[in-house]
């Protein structure tokens, strides 16, 4: 195993292992790697996604150009978007199910989870400036939803962090700190290390554990809440690969399921078709199949959509073949951007706050409201509850994509957690608390002209925002990327800003420039392509498929540069 430096995402150096040595914090900025081996397959660490970068996957928040804090991210919302629930005729709501799954797929919760359950950001209902932890949100006392109840914080605090951990100067701009694997590679289904995949399987025919109940397979689960507390049924955690993460919401654990039990179909196919094969063959093979499938349908049918088919053809993020591509670019370094992150935050505008339920004929059976089922997976197994919510996701149409975002996303988002919590504001926040440059250097980047007044947003931004802009930032270049993107205009045949679109160009050509397992025989998903004539030979049922895939060369660039 070599070990790489978890932030740089290069080998580590001697001095480097030292000075973590000296601090103790070797375990959270060091990352080990088994040298890549240019045959296998993707590894559930996530790490050798690309051999050449083996091991991927100041400090302090922007001021005002004037030297004060920027405006408050909640005055900031509440002047560019507005309450409401306008429906949408392009998208249901089992899309933004799916684009949750994305992000859960990219990113931990932890940074969630310190203010949501406690946090004393808003003691006194004002914003805590002793805690450096805290990032309270100010609320003006003329707040149009709020200005009757008397709140005038919103808890926020800060995401984990590199220079948390120790691993890096405070001097350099904050750098978030992520467990889980930063590629789509169903993490939320399979874990994000080795250790948790071993919890997971079964060992046996290439499947995860499950338990059968009312004709349906779901992960092992307890009626215990994912952070181990003894709860009521409702509260039930399912076992996983990511507990937290494909338990948060019921959108998200109903397309988890879809893709655990997606994974145990393909591994009893394939074990019918090569009776011969190990369960590790049988296990990784489904694994790779899943994810393809995975892949295929965030690129080829979700992002499609929402950048616009032809857009997304243009820039080269998906293509017009019955075969497959290969656009591997091993300068393309695997992960996630920031920018991609906090920038697909927009997609909140269009999440309904509400589950629909229908019956399989397509009677309105009722609602639930999305934010008060998060870590409650049980209720998917009460009242048929499951089957009403798929059919819901698949008969409800989205929230419209527009500046009026859903009540409970812009007031309640915590639930019962919280008195009020504005998603969107906290959207906005998380751009400076990730350190993100101003929204003008963007447009720089994206070949939009750089800004030097006010007006010159309005090329891409409506004339009311950009006056809204104006009265509220002290100078252009105060301007967040999260608020503009929240603001600009949408492209042509697409459902994303040109800011958003641009950064989500590059993120997807990042994750699909890595490397293509060949594909080509499975368009219908005819898993006989699997077959293994080895399988037909009786003489020949130890074969020696581990030999040949899974031995590891002995230094890392050995295998990747033969
Ligand atoms: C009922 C549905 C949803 C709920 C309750 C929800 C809630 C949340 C919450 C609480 C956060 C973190 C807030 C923070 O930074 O402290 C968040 C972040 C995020 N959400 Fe949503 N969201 C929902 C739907 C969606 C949808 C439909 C998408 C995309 C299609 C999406 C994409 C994101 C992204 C990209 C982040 C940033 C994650 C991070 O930085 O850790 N969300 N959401």
């Amino acid at each position: 195993q070599v070990l790489y430096d978890a932030y740089f995402g290069t080998p580590l150096k001697n001095e480097r292992s030292t000075f973590l040595n000296f601090i103790n914090a070797t375990s959270s900025c060091v990352i080990r790697v088994k040298p890549c081996n240019q045959h296998e397959g993707r590894r559930v660490d996530g790490t050798c996604a690309n051999p050449k970068y083996p091991s991927r996957g100041g400090n302090t928040l922007r001021t005002s150009l004037n030297g004060s804090d920027l405006p408050s991210t909640r005055l900031l919302r509440t002047k560019l978007l507005s309450d409401g629930h306008p429906t949408d005729h392009n998208f249901n709501n089992l899309a933004s199910h799916f684009g949750v799954f994305a992000t859960i797929d990219n990113i931990d919760l932890t940074g969630i989870l310190r203010y949501t359950p406690v946090s004393d950001c808003c003691v006194g209902n004002t914003p805590n400036r002793v805690n450096p932890q805290c990032i309270s949100i100010p609320v003006a006392a003329d707040d149009p939803y709020l200005r009757r109840t008397g709140v005038r914080c919103m808890n926020l605090t800060r995401m984990p962090t590199f220079q948390e951990r120790g691993c890096i100067s405070n001097a350099i701009p904050a750098e978030r700190y992520n467990l889980v694997t930063p590629l789509l590679d169903l993490s939320v289904v399979y874990g994000f290390t080795n250790e948790r995949e071993r919890q997971i399987r079964e060992y046996k025919d290439g499947l995860l554990i499950s338990e059968k109940r009312n004709v349906a397979e779901y992960p092992p689960g307890t009626a215990r809440d994912c952070i181990g507390n003894k709860r009521p049924i409702e509260n039930i955690c399912y076992e996983f690969g990511d507990t937290m993460g494909g338990n948060i919401n019921s959108g998200v654990t109903l397309v988890t399921l879809w893709f655990f039990r997606e994974h145990n179909r393909l591994a009893h196919k394939l074990a019918e078709i090569n009776p011969c094969w190990t369960d590790q063959q049988l296990f990784e093979t489904a694994r790779y199949i899943n994810i393809a499938e995975w892949q295929h349908l965030f690129y080829y049918e979700l992002m499609a959509d929402l950048l616009g088919r032809e857009n997304a053809m243009r820039t080269g993020i998906i293509y017009d073949t019955q075969g497959y591509v290969n656009d591997f670019d091993e300068n393309y370094e695997p992960g996630v951007y920031h920018e991609y992150i906090v920038g697909s935050r927009w997609f909140h505008t269009f999440q309904d706050g509400r589950s629909d339920l229908y019956s399989s004929r397509g009677y309105y059976l009722g609602s639930r409201t999305a934010v008060d089922d998060a870590l409650r997976s049980g209720i998917l197994e009460l009242n048929n509850t499951e089957a009403d919510l798929t059919q819901g996701a698949f008969r409800q149409p989205s929230h419209k994509f527009d500046y009026v975002i859903d009540p409970d996303m812009a007031e309640r988002i915590a639930g019962e957690l919280h008195t009020a919590l504005d998603l969107s504001a906290v959207d906005i926040a998380r751009g400076r608390d990730q350190g993100l440059q101003p929204y003008n250097q963007y447009r720089k980047l994206c070949g939009l002209p750089y800004a030097h007044k006010f007006e010159d947003f309005h090329d891409v931004i409506f004339p009311d925002k950009v006056e809204q802009m104006r009265r509220i930032y002290y100078d252009v270049n105060d301007v967040d990327l999260m608020a503009a993107i929240y603001s600009e205009k949408l492209i042509d045949g697409g459902f994303v800003g040109p800011t958003l679109f641009c950064i989500i160009v590059q993120n997807m050509l990042q994750w699909r420039r890595n490397e293509i397992r060949s594909c080509k025989a499975i368009p219908s998903m005819d898993l006989t392509k699997w077959t293994d004539e080895r399988c037909s030979h009786k003489d020949n049922k130890q074969n020696d498929y581990e030999k040949e895939h899974m031995q590891y060369s002995s230094s890392p660039y050995e295998s990747w540069e033969s």
